[in-house]
């Protein structure tokens, strides 16, 4: 039996698939909703470049706060929009519980992934967008990836490095991450939804 970090709750079996750092979690007081959303689409993943705010200067997905009255779901789609112009059939994928010392509120970010979009991507105030090359992505997308970067993990927080492989490989997955003040990672956990085995018979 799994012994979840504080604020990761969930009612079924998970694989563990990545665990380090110290020996204690931060503690924290409550909680703030925000949701991340990502666009996969033949062999290429759309990021965006913060430019402002919390997360300058890295690359992520597009999301932000859930504001009062809106379900996560919600938020996802109208943070999508306002970052990228897009909309797109988000499907709930994952979160990710995160902590930081001097902000006085715990993040459970709501994960969101889409394979198809509508609209025309542009870049924003907060966001400029950018997609980048999947690894090991089949032959015949690799037109399209041919003048792609890979995922840029080195300026990306630095959990997602963890967690992005169970992203990409449509896999459910939670997890929390610790961080110092200066962006450090201290501790995370993550775990996957194990996947049905296939019958052979
Ligand atoms: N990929 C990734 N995203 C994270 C991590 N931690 C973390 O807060 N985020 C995301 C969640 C949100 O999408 C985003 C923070 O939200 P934000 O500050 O941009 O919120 P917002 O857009 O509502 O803010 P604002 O426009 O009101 O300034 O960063 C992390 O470790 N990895």
């Amino acid at each position: 039996m799994l012994t979840l970090p504080p604020g990761i709750i969930f009612d079924g079996t998970l694989e563990e698939v990545a665990n380090g750092g110290e020996n204690v979690w931060l503690p924290y007081d409550r909680k703030k909703l925000y949701t991340n959303a990502f666009i996969i689409r033949n062999g290429k993943l759309l990021l965006g470049y913060k430019k402002r705010g919390f997360g300058k200067g890295l690359y992520n997905g597009f999301g932000g706060k859930v504001d009062p009255g809106e379900t996560p779901a919600q938020a996802a789609l109208r943070e999508l929009k306002e970052e990228s112009g897009i909309t797109a059939p988000l499907e709930h994928c994952g979160v990710l519980f995160f902590v930081v010392p001097d902000i006085d509120h715990a993040f459970h970010i709501d994960i969101f992934r889409a394979e198809e979009y509508d609209g025309t991507i542009i870049e924003t105030e907060e966001m400029r967008p950018q997609w980048f090359a999947l690894p090991n992505a089949d032959a015949p997308t690799q037109d399209e990836q041919k003048d792609l970067q890979p995922i840029p993990f080195d300026h990306m927080w630095k959990d997602d490095v963890y967690w992005m492989p169970l992203l990409l490989a449509s896999r459910h997955f939670l997890g929390r991450a610790d961080f110092d003040t200066e962006g450090n990672l201290k501790k995370w956990w993550f775990g996957a939804v194990p996947q049905t085995p296939v019958d052979s018979r």
